[in-house]
């Protein structure tokens, strides 16, 4: 019989999104919901090695729903990753009574928290929270909606002045490995061409469907690439290889970077985040450990941690054709 868990922590770690709080705020008040006692970890596993943990109750969450960022903090711990770090971070779940562990964030902490669990046996149960939608099992992490409305905002006003001056833009876009902010965001905001890390477009491709782009009386364009692209060049010099082959146009960047990560979530991020909060200390009452909680078409679900490390099986083709079509 599974021992019923009274106690449970909870971490925001990796980079943090939108959204965040909002999880943070659902666990709490789910604690107080079910009768136990919830710990606030603060920067994520760093917290947890140093005993950096706070009770919270239901009013300690009050006017955090529409905050961005995390009120606990997040980092990346070196210290985590060695089993010496792993041991101190155990001592204090123990020294704190704490019998169960939600991780809000990304596959890196995912991918810790299974180790927690591997090597002490500690229940551990994950909330997707990364802007870059790049976990498996979950249509939606918390923060990517949010991040994709920032983005389309950030090019619709970049689109004025690249029509004004008939320029052509890139735009840089975070997702390291991944294309869907690159891809949803570039057709929502009506890019001509949209360059992500899944798929090698090659930059002679992009140089002729430029040409062809022009020719058919475009005066303007705006060319999206996500950070981890595979054209094989930063986004600074693929900027000056698209104006040495493409005379006519002047050309000019733009890197989004962090504010992407930033600002007030989306409602639909509040509502997954909340949703997702309700879920996790729910399967931890139930008992599951090594679990992500998702969403899969609007409804929550429970995926093991290891199936949510798996690379996506989701494919772009479908999108990317839409993407081409509608650039025409
Ligand atoms: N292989 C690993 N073993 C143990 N801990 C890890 C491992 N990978 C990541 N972590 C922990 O999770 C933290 C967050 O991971 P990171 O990849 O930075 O962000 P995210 O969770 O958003 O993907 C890391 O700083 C580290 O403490
Ligand atoms: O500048 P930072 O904080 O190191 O992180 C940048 C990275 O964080 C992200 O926004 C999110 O990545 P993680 O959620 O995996 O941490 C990536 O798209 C980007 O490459
Ligand atoms: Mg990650």
């Amino acid at each position: 019989m599974t021992r019923k868990v009274k106690n449970i922590g909870v971490l925001t770690s990796g980079g943090d999104a939108p959204g965040m709080n909002a999880a943070i705020r659902s666990v709490v008040r789910s604690c107080t919901y079910y009768n136990l006692q919830c710990f606030g970890i603060h920067k994520g596993y760093e917290g947890l090695i140093e005993g950096d943990i706070r009770e919270l109750n239901a009013r300690s969450v009050r006017n955090i729903i529409n905050k961005g960022g995390t009120f606990l903090k997040s980092a990346r711990s070196q210290e985590f990753r060695t089993p010496e770090g792993r041991k101190k971070a155990y001592d204090n779940l123990v020294k704190y009574g704490i019998d169960g562990l939600v991780v809000i964030g990304g596959d890196g902490s995912f991918t810790g928290a299974l180790k927690l669990s591997e090597e002490y046996g500690f229940p551990v149960v994950g909330i997707p929270g990364t802007i870059d939608n790049d976990i498996n099992g979950t249509d939606y992490t918390i923060g990517y909606d949010t991040a994709l409305n920032t983005v389309v905002d950030a090019i619709d006003k970049i689109r004025d002045t690249a029509s004004s001056h008939n320029r052509l833009f890139l735009i840089e876009v975070m997702g390291r490995d991944a294309g869907d902010i690159a891809l949803n965001a570039g057709i929502g905001a009506g890019a001509e061409e949209i360059l992500i890390p899944e798929e090698d477009m090659g930059v002679d491709r992009l140089i002729e469907s430029l040409k062809r782009s022009k020719k058919s009386g475009k005066t303007s364009s705006i060319i999206v690439v996500a950070e981890g692209d595979k054209s094989g060049k930063n986004i600074f010099e693929l900027g000056e290889y698209v104006e040495e082959h493409l005379k006519g146009y002047e050309v000019r960047v733009s890197v989004l970077g962090h504010i992407q990560r930033g600002g007030a979530p989306s409602c639909y991020d509040r509502v997954l985040a909340s949703k997702l909060g309700v879920g996790a200390v729910e399967a931890l009452l139930a008992g599951k450990t090594e679990v992500m909680i998702g969403v899969v078409h609007k409804n929550i679900t429970e995926v093991p941690l290891r199936t949510a490390l798996e690379k996506k099986k989701y494919k772009h083709d479908k999108l990317i054709k839409v993407a081409d079509i509608t650039s025409i």
